[in-house]
């Protein structure tokens, strides 16, 4: 981790279940990938697959139990569904303050987030830049829940390339957070965002 650039989102260890995400990650594109006119034999990796998920339901805490777990310690940041590496719906996105007060991440997407042929998915577009000013105005210091999110989509957002995410905190009015943000493919904003985030926070389960 730079001084310069903290580091806002957990980091992936290479063992357990983050090297299991990243394997369920792998196979999610791979089967994209293979699509129906592969020539694997999908009988038996569908009944592999299905043991794996039978193994892993068996070892499982509750419910409950686990909604508690996930929210001690680091939180959200383990788990969420933009930069989590216990989450295999993440691409991942990692994010890291700058020191304009400004957030940032760089991310490559494939094809499980495919929208128009070859770009993305505008709602997944919606997703990254939802979380990513929701982690902005956490490292502002004023956070809350998106109240009202407003995208421009102003060129379709391609997959395969780098894309940047930034996002920064505009004002802080009472329990009112503005905060913007955008999706770049080099200098190019594909997509903007502006969002009105209200300072409210849900009870952790315990
Ligand atoms: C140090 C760094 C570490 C990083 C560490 C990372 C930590 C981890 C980061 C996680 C980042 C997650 C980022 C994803 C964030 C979600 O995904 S949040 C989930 C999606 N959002 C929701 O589910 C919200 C659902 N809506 C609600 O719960 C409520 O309607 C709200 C939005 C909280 C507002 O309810 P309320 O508290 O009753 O608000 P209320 O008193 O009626 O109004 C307060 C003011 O806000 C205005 N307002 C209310 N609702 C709205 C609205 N929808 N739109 C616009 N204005 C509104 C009102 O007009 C009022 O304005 P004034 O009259 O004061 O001028």
């Amino acid at each position: 981790m730079s001084p310069d650039r903290p580091t806002l989102t957990a980091t992936p260890h290479n063992v357990g279940v983050d090297a299991a995400v990243a394997a369920a990650r792998r196979v999610v594109t791979a089967l994209l990938h293979a699509g129906d006119g592969s020539a694997a034999a999908m009988a038996e990796v569908a009944s592999r697959l299905t043991a794996v998920a039978e193994h892993l339901e068996e070892h499982a805490p509750t419910r409950d139990e686990r909604l508690v777990d996930m929210w001690a310690g680091e939180g959200v940041t383990r788990h969420d569904p933009v930069t989590g590496p216990e989450n295999a719906v993440a691409p991942p996105l990692p994010l890291s303050g700058l020191p304009d007060g400004s957030i940032q991440g760089t991310v490559t997407l494939g094809l499980p987030y495919q929208g128009p042929p070859g770009c993305v998915h505008g709602g997944v577009s919606a997703l990254l830049l939802d979380h990513t000013l929701g982690v902005a105005n956490h490292w502002a210091g004023d956070s809350g829940m998106t109240g009202t999110l407003t995208l421009r989509y102003h060129r379709p957002t391609p997959l395969f390339e780098e894309l940047t995410v930034r996002a920064r905190q505009v004002s802080v009015e009472g329990r009112k957070i503005r905060t913007t943000g955008e999706i770049l493919a080099g200098d190019a904003v594909c997509v903007s965002a502006e969002g009105l985030f209200v300072n409210k926070h849900l009870p952790r389960p315990r």
